[in-house]
C-alpha cells in the first residue's frame, strides 16, 4: 500500500447533551489537521463516515466538515454508510481516492450521535442495518439479531457463558486505562457472569454486559500518499486492506461462520505477506462479546467452535500472545456507528506510534490488525497497519 496516516483525533466517547454531529465533526477535523501539522488548505478531498439512520434530524452531513475551517469550502465531500462499518469504510474510500491519484491528502471524519434518541427508537435505527423482511421485527434491537446468533452458537457448541463473560470483563478492564472510553469500569468476571439487576439479560443469552454501547462521538484521520508522508512528523502505514461484502439476509448464510470476515483477514494478511501470528495486537469488532467470540475463529486464530479458547487460555489479554481489543473495544470505549472504524484506526495508530494512553500503551507494537462489521458479518473491513516513523 501506498499511504499512511499522518495525524489523528478522537473526542471521548460518551452521552454528551450540548454536542451536535456538526460540532464533533468540526471539532475532530481541525484537531486531525493540527495534529498532522497541515493547513486546511492542503487537504484534497473529504469523507465523512455516517450512518445516522434516523438518530439525527440532520442527513446530508457531508458539508458539516467544511465548517471546520473556511479552507475546506469547494473541496470534494462525500458521506460513506456502511452500518455499524461506516467508518471502515469511509477509511478505505479515502485510500482509494489517493491509490487512483486523485488526492494526495484525504481527511476522514466519522461521527454519530446515539444518545439524544429515546431507548425504544434505538433498537429500530439499528435494525435498518438488517435484512428487514426477515429480522425487522426482532424483539431487542440488534442485541435481538446476535442473541438469536449466540443461542444457535450455544446450540452447536454447547453453553459458552464463561467465555462471554470473560470477553466482556477483559474488555471493560482494557477501558480503564482508555481516557477515551465511555465506560470505565472493571466490573471484574463474576459480575459480568451472574445476571443481576444491573446485569438482566437482553436478548437470548446475552446480559447487558454482553452488548457494546449507546455512545456519542467522533474521530478523523489525515490520510496521505507515501511521498507526501515522508515529510510528516509521523507516519502509520497501511501494509495492507481488505473489504469483503457478503449478502445481508442471514437465510442464505451459515450465520455462525462470519464467513466475510474470514475472507477479509484472509485477503490483507495475503497482501500484507504475514501472518496473524505476525500481529501484534487486533482491534476488532466486539459489538457484542459473541461477535468477539465468532471472530477469533473467522480470523483463524482458533478452529470452529473453539473460540473460547482464546479467552479462557488468555491469549487475547492485554498480556497475552495477541491481545484483542486493548482499547476496551465497543464494549467499554463504546459505539457511536459512523465513528466507531475511525475511532479503531486511530487506537491502532496510537498504539504504533508508542503514543497509546499510558496503561493502554502495548510494548514492542510493530504490526496492527483491525476488524470492523456492519449487519452481522455483511460488510467486513480489515486494515493492516505498521509504524513507517
Ligand atoms: C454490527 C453491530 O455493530 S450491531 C451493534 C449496534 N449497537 C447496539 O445494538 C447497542 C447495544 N446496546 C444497547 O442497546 C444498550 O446498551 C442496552 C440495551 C444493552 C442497555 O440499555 P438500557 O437497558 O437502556 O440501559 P440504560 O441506558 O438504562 O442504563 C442502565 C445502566 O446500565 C449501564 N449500561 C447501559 N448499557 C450498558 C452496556 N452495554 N454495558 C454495560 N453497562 C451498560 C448504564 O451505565 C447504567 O448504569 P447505572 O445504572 O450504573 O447508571
Amino acid at each position: 500500500m501506498t499511504a499512511s496516516i499522518v495525524g489523528w483525533a478522537h473526542t471521548p466517547f460518551g452521552k454528551f447533551d450540548t454536542e451536535t454531529v456538526e460540532s464533533l465533526v468540526t471539532r475532530v477535523a481541525n484537531e486531525a489537521l493540527a495534529d498532522a501539522g497541515i493547513s486546511a488548505g492542503d487537504v484534497d478531498e473529504i469523507v465523512l463516515g455516517h450512518f445516522n439512520a434516523g438518530f439525527s434530524p440532520q442527513d446530508f452531513t457531508a458539508s458539516l466538515v467544511l465548517q471546520a475551517d473556511p479552507k475546506l469550502r469547494f473541496k470534494p465531500a462525500t458521506r460513506v454508510e456502511n452500518a455499524c462499518a461506516t467508518g471502515s469504510a469511509a477509511v478505505h474510500q479515502g485510500l482509494r481516492a489517493i491509490a487512483a491519484g486523485a488526492a494526495k491528502i484525504v481527511l476522514v471524519v466519522g461521527v454519530e450521535q446515539m444518545t439524544r434518541t429515546p431507548s425504544a427508537e434505538i433498537g429500530k435505527n439499528l435494525l435498518k442495518a438488517s435484512y428487514l423482511p426477515e429480522d425487522g421485527d426482532t424483539v431487542g434491537g440488534f442485541a435481538g439479531v446476535f442473541g438469536k446468533i449466540a443461542s444457535s452458537y450455544f446450540q452447536k457448541y454447547g453453553d459458552q457463558s464463561d467465555a462471554l463473560a470473560l470477553i466482556a470483563a477483559k474488555n471493560h478492564k482494557n477501558g480503564v486505562a482508555n481516557p477515551f472510553a465511555q465506560m470505565r469500569k472493571d466490573f471484574g468476571f463474576d459480575f459480568c457472569r451472574a445476571e443481576s439487576e444491573k446485569n438482566p439479560y437482553v436478548a437470548g443469552p446475552l446480559k447487558r454486559t454482553d452488548c457494546s454501547l449507546v455512545s456519542d462521538g467522533a474521530a478523523a484521520l489525515v490520510l496521505a500518499d507515501a511521498e507526501t508522508a515522508k515529510g510528516m512528523t509521523k507516519s502509520i502505514g497501511f501494509r495492507a486492506t481488505a473489504h469483503a461484502q457478503d449478502f445481508l439476509p442471514m437465510s442464505k448464510r451459515d450465520i455462525l461462520q462470519f464467513e466475510g470476515c474470514t475472507v477479509a483477514w484472509q485477503r490483507a494478511l495475503e497482501k500484507a505477506g504475514v501472518t496473524l501470528s505476525d500481529l501484534s495486537f487486533v482491534e476488532t469488532h466486539d459489538c457484542f462479546t459473541v461477535a468477539e467470540l465468532i471472530e477469533y475463529e473467522a480470523m483463524g486464530l482458533t478452529p470452529k467452535g473453539q473460540g473460547a479458547r482464546a479467552i479462557k487460555e488468555g491469549w487475547t489479554l492485554k498480556d497475552g500472545k495477541l491481545p484483542v481489543n486493548p482499547s476496551g473495544g465497543l464494549k467499554a470505549k463504546g459505539h457511536p456507528i459512523g465513528a466507531t472504524g475511525v475511532s479503531m484506526h486511530v487506537m491502532t495508530a496510537m498504539q504504533l506510534a508508542g503514543q497509546a494512553p499510558e496503561g493502554m500503551q502495548l510494548k514492542n507494537a510493530k504490526l496492527g490488525g483491525i476488524f470492523n462489521m456492519g449487519g452481522a458479518a455483511v460488510a467486513n473491513y480489515v486494515s493492516v497497519l505498521e509504524p513507517l516513523k
